[in-house]
C-alpha cells in the first residue's frame, strides 16, 4: 500500500472578499507515493503546490476526495486524530522558520519539549541530530549567526526530532545559492537514505528535481499534467508545461533563434540526434561518421545522467557528401532519433 494517497482530491477556497469568485486551487488530484520514495511535485507560482502539501499535512481540508497517510484517512477526521499524523510528517520550508531568540540546539530540542519528553531523552537526541546534519560546533549559536545553508541544516534537524516518516520539503533550497543548495540535497538524499524517511519536495526549480527525486508530478492550473520516474519525464515529457520545465535543464532541438546563432558561427549541415540509454550511444555515431569520412563538430546540447541512465540530445555540424552522412547516420541505426535542421 503506498504510504500517500491521494483520489480525487480537489480544493477550492471560498472568496476572500463578497463579490469575489471562489478559488479552485486543486482539481482531481490523483497521486500515490510509496514509502521510502523522494517524490517531487513541481509547477509554477499558482500551479496548487502549497496547497497540496498543506492537505497531506492536514492542515487546509480537502473540499472533495479521500486522502490517507500510513493508512490513516486523513479527510473527515477529527482534529485529535490529526495529532499522529502531524508527528509522522516534518515538514521544512523556504525561508526555514527558526525561532530567532532559541539557540540552534534549543531550536532543535523545541517539537520534542512540545510533545513532553523527558530532559536527558531530549539532550540525547537533540546531540545525535545536531551530529547528524555536522551542526554540532554551532549547538549555542542563535540562527542569525548561521549561513543560509547552515539554517536549512537546522530546520532539516529539527523537522527529524520526533522521528518522523516522512518530510515535505516546501521551496527548501529556493533561497539558497547553488552551492549551498548543492550542499541541502545531499543531505536530504542521505535522510532518505540512512534513515528510510520519505521525501516529498515541492519546488519549482527542474534541477532539484533532477538532482533529488526519483519520481515526480508536474502540476499546472491546480491538475496534475504528468507523473512518472524522473528519467521518463525528463527524457520524453508529454504535456507542454513538462516539456518547458525540462527544457530549463535539458537542452533539446535547438530553437530558430539558437539554430540562426549556431549558423552564424559553423558551416555544414546541422542535424540534432537524441539518444536515450539501451540505444546507440555518442561514440557509436562518432565512429560511423569518421568511416565514412565525415568532418563533424558538436555545436549544442549534451548528455544527462539521471538516476543512473543517460539520455541527452546532441547538435552536430557535419561536412561531407550528402550521401556519406545519410549513410552513415542510418548506420547506426537503433535507438537514436535524428533531426535534420533546416
Ligand atoms: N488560503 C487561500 N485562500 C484563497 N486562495 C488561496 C489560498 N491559498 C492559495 N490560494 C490560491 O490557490 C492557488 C494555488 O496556490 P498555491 O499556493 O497552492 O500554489 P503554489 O503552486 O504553491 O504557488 P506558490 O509557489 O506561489 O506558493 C492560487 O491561485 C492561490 O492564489
Amino acid at each position: 500500500m503506498p504510504l500517500i494517497t491521494l483520489r480525487n482530491v480537489s480544493k477550492t477556497y471560498p472568496p476572500a472578499r463578497r463579490g469575489e469568485e471562489p478559488v479552485t486551487a486543486l482539481r482531481d488530484i490523483n497521486l500515490e507515493i510509496e514509502a521510502g520514495e523522494i517524490y517531487g511535485i513541481i509547477g509554477y507560482s499558482g500551479a496548487g503546490k502549497s496547497t497540496l502539501v498543506r492537505l497531506i499535512n492536514a492542515l487546509e481540508t480537502a473540499t472533495s476526495g479521500d486522502i490517507t497517510v500510513d493508512g490513516r484517512q486523513v479527510t473527515g477526521v477529527p482534529e485529535r486524530q490529526l495529532r499522529q499524523l502531524r508527528l509522522d510528517i516534518g515538514m521544512i520550508f523556504q525561508q526555514f522558520n527558526l525561532f530567532n531568540s532559541k539557540t540552534v540546539r534549543n531550536n532543535v530540542a523545541y517539537p520534542l519539549r512540545v510533545a513532553g519528553r523527558s530532559r536527558a531523552e531530549i539532550a540525547a537526541r537533540t546531540a545525535e541530530l545536531l551530529d547528524f546534519v555536522g551542526l554540532t560546533d554551532k549547538a549555542d549559536n542563535f540562527p542569525e549567526q548561521l549561513s543560509g545553508g547552515q539554517k536549512q541544516r537546522v530546520g532539516i534537524a529539527r523537522a527529524l526530532a520526533a522521528s518522523p516518516k516522512i518530510l515535505l520539503a516546501d521551496e527548501a533550497t529556493s533561497a539558497l545559492d547553488p552551492e549551498t543548495t548543492h550542499e541541502v540535497l545531499e543531505l536530504l538524499r542521505r535522510v532518505n537514505r540512512e534513515l528510510g524517511i520519505t521525501i516529498v519536495v515541492i519546488t519549482h526549480e527542474m534541477d532539484v528535481i533532477k538532482n533529488l527525486a526519483t519520481k515526480v508530478a508536474v502540476m499546472d492550473g491546480g491538475r496534475i499534467v504528468e507523473q512518472g520516474e524522473v528519467f521518463e519525464v525528463f527524457s520524453n515529457p508529454r504535456e507542454e508545461s513538462s516539456r518547458k520545465f525540462v527544457s530549463t535543464v535539458v537542452r533539446g532541438v535547438p530553437s530558430a533563434a539558437d539554430l540562426a546563432t549556431l549558423r552564424n558561427r559553423h558551416e555544414g549541415r546541422m542535424v540534432t540526434l537524441s539518444f536515450r540509454d539501451g540505444g546507440a550511444s555518442q561514440s557509436d555515431v562518432f565512429v560511423e561518421l569518421a568511416a565514412a569520412g565525415v568532418e563533424f563538430e558538436l555545436v549544442y546540447g549534451g548528455i544527462n545522467d539521471i538516476s543512473g541512465r543517460a539520455f541527452g540530445h546532441l547538435t552536430l555540424a557535419l561536412k561531407g557528401a550528402d550521401q556519406a552522412i545519410d549513410g552513415a547516420l542510418a548506420a547506426v541505426g537503433h535507438g537514436i532519433k535524428v533531426t535534420e535542421l533546416n
